[in-house]
C-alpha cells in the first residue's frame, strides 16, 4: 500500500463505475465491494469521492477497516492516519482501559517483574489463540477446540489457571514468563484478568471453567497419590476434561438441599450413584464430573467417571452453548469408594474449601469485563455525533462514565487488597477470615456489574442491544453479567455470609 493520492483524485472516484473515498487518511476503492456492503449500496454512494471518515466510524468498529484491508488502495499525500490499530499484546492507552498497575506513571506495590512479564505474555495468547476461537465458537455454538486446550495445556496455562501449589514447579510457563515455584494469587488474578478479555462470556466458561473449579477438590482432596497424579496430568496434558456437578433442579446455593444418593454396596467396595444435577458447566465434553452426593449421615464428594448411567444432555441459557452448560443423569451408577474426596459424610468441608478460589475467579473476571466496557464507552462517546455534538461533550454521559469508573476502580482495589491477604495468609486460615470478604466482595462487584451494564446500554442505545458491530461487547456483557451473580453462590446468599463471618468475629462491644 505504498501509492499515494491527492484529495483531488479521490474526488474524481465519485461515479457509477468508481467509487473511493478516504477513512482516516488511508483511501478505499469500494468499486467492487458496493454490492456487498451489508449497510447497503445507496449510503456508499452518497460518500463517494469524499472523506467518510466521520460516517464510517459513527457507524462501524474499527476492527472492519482491517478485516476488509484489502479495499485500500493507497494513503492520502502528506497525511497520517490518527486512529491506532491494536497489535497482540498492546496495553490500551485509553483512560481507565487498563487497571493503574498497567498506565503510567502510576506505581503499585502489588506487581513485581514477573507478573509484568506474564501479564504481557498472556495478553498476546489471548489476542491471537483465544479471542479468534472465542468469537468463533460464540457463533457457531460449538466447544472448545481440542487444538487450543492442547496449546494452553503446552504452554502450561492450565496448569497456571488452578492457581498457585506444587503443581506448577518445573512446568514452562508462558515461555518462562514466571517460574512456578514463584506464582503467586497475583498472576492467578493477571490470568483470570487476561483471559476474559476475548469478550465472549458463555465461552470463557467453556475453556476449561469445569476444571478450574473441579479439579481442585481432586488435587486437595483425592487419597491415593497415585490415581491423584494420574487424573492431574490426563487433565492438564487437555486429553481428559473434568466439571464440578453440585448444584441440582433441587438445590444451587443451599448445597445442603441435594437429593442425589450414594449407597453402600454390601461388600462395601461400590457407591451406587442415583440422581440429577442441573446447570453443570462443561458437563456435555466431560470425563470426570466431582458429584456432590447424599451419603447415610451427611454430603460426601465422589469422582464419576463417564460411563454405565451417566447421561448427560446440553441446557439452552442466555449466553453461548460454547459454555457447555448440561443436565445429568446418574442412573445406578457404580463408584469405587476409592473416588471419594475427603472423608464420607463430610463432604460440605471439600466443596466449601472449594468456593473462595472460584468465587475470588469470577470476582477477577468482572472487573476486569467492567473495564472493558468502560473502554467501549468511552471511544464510542468520543466517536459517536449525536444532536450535533459527541456523545462525550453531554454531562448527562459524562455523569454516566463517573459512575462507570468509580465501580470499576474500586473493585480492583478492594480485589487487591484481598488477593494481597491470598498472597500472605495460611490456605486454612483463608477459610476462617477470608470467605466471608470474598463472599462481599463477589456480591458487591456483581452489584456494580449490574449498574454498569445497565448504563453502557444506556450510552450505546439499540446498538446496546445489537449482537453484531458496534455495540456487541455491551450486548454480551448486559445479557451475560448475571452468571456471575448467580453462579459460584448468588449475591443474596454471599452477601449474609460475609455477615454472618462477621457476627462469629463480634466482640461484646456496646453503643
Ligand atoms: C471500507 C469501507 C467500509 C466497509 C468495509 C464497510 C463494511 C460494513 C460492514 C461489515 C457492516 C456490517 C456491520 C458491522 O460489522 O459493523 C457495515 C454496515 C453499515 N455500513 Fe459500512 N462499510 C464501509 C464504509 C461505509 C461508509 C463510508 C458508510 C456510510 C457513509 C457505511 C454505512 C454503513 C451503514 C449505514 C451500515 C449499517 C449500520 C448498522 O446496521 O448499524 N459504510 N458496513
Amino acid at each position: 500500500m505504498t501509492q499515494t493520492f491527492s484529495r483531488d483524485d479521490v474526488a474524481k472516484h465519485n461515479t457509477e463505475d468508481s467509487l473511493w473515498f478516504v477513512i482516516d487518511a488511508k483511501v478505499y476503492d469500494v468499486s467492487e465491494f458496493v454490492d456487498a456492503h451489508p449497510g447497503g449500496e445507496a449510503v456508499l454512494r452518497q460518500v463517494a469521492g469524499t472523506d467518510a471518515t466521520v460516517a464510517f466510524y459513527n457507524l462501524h468498529r474499527h476492527e472492519v477497516l482491517t478485516k476488509y484491508e484489502d479495499l485500500c488502495i493507497g494513503t492520502l499525500q502528506g497525511e497520517k492516519s490518527q486512529v491506532i490499530t491494536p497489535q497482540p499484546g498492546d496495553l490500551s492507552t485509553v483512560p481507565y482501559a487498563e487497571p493503574l498497575w498497567l498506565t503510567p506513571p502510576f506505581k503499585n506495590p502489588y506487581y513485581n517483574d514477573s507478573h509484568r512479564r506474564l501479564q504481557k505474555a498472556m495478553r498476546v495468547f489471548t489476542d491471537k489463540y483465544i479471542t479468534p476461537e472465542a468469537q468463533a465458537r460464540e457463533k457457531d455454538g460449538q466447544y472448545i477446540s481440542q487444538e487450543l486446550i492442547d496449546r494452553m495445556s503446552k504452554e502450561g496455562i492450565l496448569h497456571m489457571r488452578m492457581g498457585p501449589g506444587k503443581h506448577l514447579h518445573g512446568v514452562e510457563l508462558l515461555g518462562d514468563a514466571v517460574k512456578g515455584e514463584e506464582f503467586d494469587y497475583f498472576h492467578d488474578l493477571i490470568m483470570g484478568q487476561e483471559g476474559v478479555r476475548a469478550n465472549a462470556r458463555g465461552f470463557q466458561d467453556g475453556n476449561m471453567a469445569g476444571m478450574v473449579i473441579g479439579l481442585s477438590a481432586v488435587m486437595n482432596f483425592m487419597k491415593d497419590q497415585k490415581r491423584k497424579k494420574a487424573i492431574m496430568d490426563e487433565v492438564f496434558s487437555g486429553k481428559k476434561k473434568i466439571c464440578l456437578a453440585i448444584t441440582e433442579a433441587f438445590a444451587g446455593s443451599d448445597v445442603a438441599g441435594l437429593r442425589t444418593t450414594a449407597t453402600k454396596t454390601a461388600d462395601g467396595k461400590h457407591y451406587i450413584v442415583n440422581g440429577t444435577k442441573k446447570w453443570i458447566t462443561n458437563g456435555v465434553f466431560s470425563d470426570y464430573f466431582v458429584t456432590g452426593v447424599k451419603t447415610d449421615k451427611g454430603l460426601s464428594v465422589l469422582l464419576i467417571e463417564r460411563g454405565e448411567g451417566v447421561e448427560t444432555k446440553p441446557i439452552k441459557t442466555s449466553y453461548s452453548p460454547a459454555a457447555g452448560t448440561t443436565y445429568i443423569t446418574y442412573d445406578n451408577v457404580k463408584v469405587p469408594v476409592e473416588n471419594l474426596l475427603g472423608e464420607e459424610n463430610r463432604g460440605i468441608y471439600v466443596i466449601l474449601s472449594n468456593f473462595n478460589h472460584e468465587r475470588w475467579t469470577m470476582v477477577c473476571g468482572t472487573t476486569r469485563m467492567m473495564r472493558t466496557v468502560v473502554e467501549e464507552c468511552l471511544k464510542w462517546c468520543h466517536q459517536r455525533i449525536v444532536f450535533g455534538k459527541r456523545l462525550i461533550d453531554q454531562p448527562v454521559i459524562r455523569q454516566k462514565l463517573a459512575k462507570m469508573i468509580a465501580l470499576t476502580e474500586s473493585h480492583q482495589s478492594w480485589l487487591e487488597t484481598i488477593t494481597y491477604q491470598m498472597c500472605n495468609m495460611a490456605y486454612k486460615d483463608q477459610a476462617t477470615y477470608l470467605g466471608g470478604p470474598i463472599g462481599l466482595l463477589k456480591m458487591s462487584a456483581t452489584r456494580a456489574a449490574h449498574e454498569v451494564a445497565d448504563e453502557s446500554v444506556q450510552i450505546f442505545g439499540g446498538r446496546g442491544l445489537t449482537q453484531s458491530g458496534m455495540g456487541s461487547v455491551i450486548e454480551m456483557f448486559h445479557r451475560t453479567y448475571k452468571f456471575d451473580a448467580i453462579l459460584g453462590g448468588a449475591e443474596e446468599v454471599l452477601g449474609d455470609l460475609g455477615v454472618r463471618q462477621a457476627m462469629r468475629m463480634m466482640p461484646k462491644a456496646m453503643l
